[in-house]
């Protein structure tokens, strides 16, 4: 079935004007990262500072990487995103203790994810994420600015227990239109791509990258 609209996540804010420039552009979801070894992370005050700033019906996620329980506990508590994103290494177990929804992040190319087949038997220990979200490997767990093989996603396509796929990795203006026609995800997940440095995004490659996944779902409803 032909989907209306890719949704979009734009990830690593870490400033209100950024937040406001955002949300106006029409994303759909801003991330928020509590992985203190990220240059984009923000403390639990600065957080419930940015959540306050996103208007209704505009999903605000708080991303991990491997945290303690308890902190995810804390931001859950004092910060209320309307989703978890888990991209690290965490069991299902450990994604479903919070019972909230998540969504999984899969560091693609990386150990044990490196053929269709070992991402295909990965993703489906997730059979209750709200989406399986795809990233490139790195070692530092993601907001690399690299992009993957996208092959190694294809035997998903077919699948009926896929969950919705959100793609990440290297995604920018220029490049979102391809990915986006090769793969046709869920949603659509960028940061380095729309950044001045690291945790400061720039208002027109937010705008621009938002222009062109629209440009490229309306090319995809005029080739059905
Ligand atoms: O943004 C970060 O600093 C980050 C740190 C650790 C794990 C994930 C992180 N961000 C996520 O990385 C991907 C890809 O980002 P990019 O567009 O390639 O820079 C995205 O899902 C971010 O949510």
């Amino acid at each position: 079935m032909m989907q209306y609209r890719t949704r979009i996540k734009v990830c690593g804010l870490t400033r209100l004007e950024d937040v406001h420039a955002t949300a106006a552009a029409g994303a759909d979801a801003i991330g928020l990262v509590f992985y203190p070894k990220s240059a984009r992370c923000v403390s639990l005050e600065q957080a419930r500072v940015l959540r306050q700033a996103m208007p209704a019906l505009a999903d605000v996620v708080a991303l991990f990487v491997n945290a303690e329980p308890d902190h995810v506990r804390q931001v859950i508590e004092q910060v209320q995103p309307d989703i978890l994103q888990f991209h690290g290494d965490e069991s299902p177990d450990y994604c479903r203790q919070f019972g909230r929804r998540y969504m999984r992040a899969f560091r693609v190319g990386g150990p044990g994810l490196d053929t269709p087949e070992n991402v295909r038997a990965a993703c489906l220990e997730f059979p209750d994420a709200s989406a399986w979200l795809f990233d490139s490997y790195s070692a530092g767990y993601g907001g690399s600015g690299r992009s993957f093989d996208f092959a190694l996603l294809d035997v998903l396509r077919a699948d009926q227990n896929a969950r919705p796929v959100v793609l990440a990795g290297g995604l920018n203006a220029q490049s979102v239109a391809d990915a986006m026609a090769r793969l046709r995800p869920y949603a659509v997940d960028v940061s380095s791509g729309v950044e001045v440095s690291p945790g400061v995004k720039s208002p027109e490659r937010v705008a621009e990258f938002i222009a062109a996944v629209g440009q490229a779902d309306a090319a995809a409803r005029s080739s059905c």
